[in-house]
């Protein structure tokens, strides 16, 4: 598979006003396109060097002074013949060096992706490395900032080369025994337990898919529990605004709210929700039904219990969010304090949950603290291999290949057990893009955006 050889230009900026603006061409034809616009600079100008040049129209009127950048191929971002007019950052003026670019009728705009599709043809990057720049583009909290960027620099690649060269080598020794076996005798011996190996390496991998969609798309934590519990005043904490409405009159919190955060550079959506509760009225009713729905999706969910809950009560409460994981904790507990000085008991379940007051700030880092731990155990969120769900699609395939090895290993000819490990080694090879088709691709660069 090779790239075409038209030429591509295409905004590189957001199409919006701005400090500076730059189109980007791409392609054989690139440096000359770029002089016809910049007419001042060198016809063999030195690459990486940056000319200050007017970008002129066609009657040779001068549309802007800007900056001309040319990089020679193989060295450049796409690997081809690589153009750039860094302009100011008018929309208008940017559409006009388009238009006079597309003149050229070697030239037609860049589909979405298509430079680092080119980029990934020409084996500058693999595909791990493709996506990871699609995922930067993407990146809402720093977490995911530094995983992509982790990507970017080959931190996947990385780590799915080290599966697939000892894959492909297994691959090769078996083929070895089947096509020379007199010269080849014995290589197959450890086959089993290399095959064993591989496959639990395959499955690591694809385990760590969980916590790359926690970080590219962010944690959705619940406030969920009894009427009242003072679940708004402990959202408006931990948001650290006041943004849910906070009355004495329970049922105060109808529709679901919900505000993101960044919790140790992790995306936390926070939603807080409406009390439940017997008997409510029609509208109120109405939000019940959302946070039970709401509940079923989000990862974690917190529990708010009033002071003083039994713990039949509070297990009770527990079940609401069905099989979503459940933090409880006791509220109001600047409250239960008072109560305790007063009775010298407390009615409280044991182990008792830990207790926060949204009114005070009591026990709030506490909470937080523990739901950053509930949702990602140890470890920074930025050092995760962001596997996203196409890869762990492929490294499904791949376990489940060399699960069928392992069994073929024991029971079946060598025929079989290097005709899965082939197999392995294909579905593998989508990860790193050793082995894609042209429909993969395009439904891969379809979701980055035009000019990227
Ligand atoms: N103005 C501008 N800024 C940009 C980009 C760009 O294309 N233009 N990028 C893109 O979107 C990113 C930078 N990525 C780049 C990656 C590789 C090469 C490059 O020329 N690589 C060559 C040479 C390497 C070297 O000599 O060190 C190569 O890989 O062979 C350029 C940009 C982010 N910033
Ligand atoms: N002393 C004390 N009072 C609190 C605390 N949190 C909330 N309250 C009070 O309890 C009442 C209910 O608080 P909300 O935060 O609205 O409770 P809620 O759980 O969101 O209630 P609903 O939306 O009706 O389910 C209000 O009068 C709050 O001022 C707290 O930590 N300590
Ligand atoms: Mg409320």
């Amino acid at each position: 598979m090779r790239a075409d050889s038209t030429t591509i230009v295409a905004l590189v900026t957001a199409p919006a006003s701005g400090a500076v603006g730059i189109l980007r061409v791409s392609g054989p034809a690139a440096l000359e396109v770029g002089r016809r616009l910049a007419p001042g600079v060198p016809a063999s100008p030195t690459p990486r060097h940056v000319y200050l040049a007017s970008f002129v129209d066609a009657a040779g009127a001068v549309l802007d002074e800007g900056l001309f950048l040319y990089f020679q191929a193989p060295r450049s971002f796409t690997g081809e013949d690589v153009v750039e007019l860094q302009a100011h950052g008018s929309p208008r003026l940017l559409r006009l060096l388009l238009s006079r670019a597309l003149e050229d009728e070697r030239v037609r705009p860049a589909l979405p992706g298509e430079f680092t599709r080119r980029a990934f043809l020409n084996g500058r990057i693999d595909l791990t490395r493709a996506e990871a720049v699609a995922d930067l583009v993407a990146a809402d909290s720093e977490a995911a900032v530094r995983a992509a960027a982790a990507g970017l620099s080959g931190a996947l690649a990385e780590r799915i080369r080290a599966l697939e060269t000892p894959l492909r080598e297994l691959h090769a020794d078996l083929e070895g025994v089947l096509n020379f076996p007199d010269e080849a005798e014995g290589a197959d011996a450890e086959a089993g337990p290399r095959v064993t190996a591989l496959r639990s390496a395959a499955e690591a991998l694809r385990a760590e898919v969980g916590r790359g969609r926690l970080v590219r798309q962010g944690a959705r934590v619940a406030l969920y529990g009894p009427v009242n519990a003072g679940k708004s005043t402990l959202f408006n904490r931990l948001v650290g605004e006041a943004r849910a409405l906070v009355d004495d009159e329970p049922g105060t919190t109808r529709d679901a709210l919900e505000a993101r955060v960044e919790w140790d550079g992790l995306g936390v959506t926070l939603y807080d929700t409406a009390g439940l509760r017997e008997a409510p009225g029609r509208v109120e009713a109405l939000g019940i039904a959302r946070t039970r729905e709401l509940l079923a999706a989000v990862d974690l969910a917190v529990l708010v219990l009033p002071p003083g809950t039994s713990r039949d009560e509070a297990s009770s409460w527990t079940r609401e969010a069905g099989a979503t994981p459940v933090l409880s904790v006791t509220g109001k507990c600047d409250v239960m304090l008072e109560a305790r000085e007063e009775h010298g008991s407390a009615a409280l379940p044991s182990p008792a949950p830990p207790r926060v007051s949204g009114l005070t700030g009591e026990g709030v880092e506490a909470l937080r603290t523990s739901v950053l731990t509930w949702l990602w155990g140890g470890g920074t969120p930025s050092a995760v291999a962001l596997v996203s769900e196409r890869h762990a699609d492929a490294l499904r395939r791949t376990a489940e290949a060399l699960g069928r090895a392992e069994a073929a290993s024991r029971v079946s000819t060598l025929e079989v057990l290097s005709g899965e490990v082939g197999l392995a080694l294909e579905a593998l090879g989508e990860v790193s893009g050793t082995s894609v088709s042209e429909a993969l691709l395009d439904t891969l660069f379809q979701r980055f955006c035009i000019g990227k």
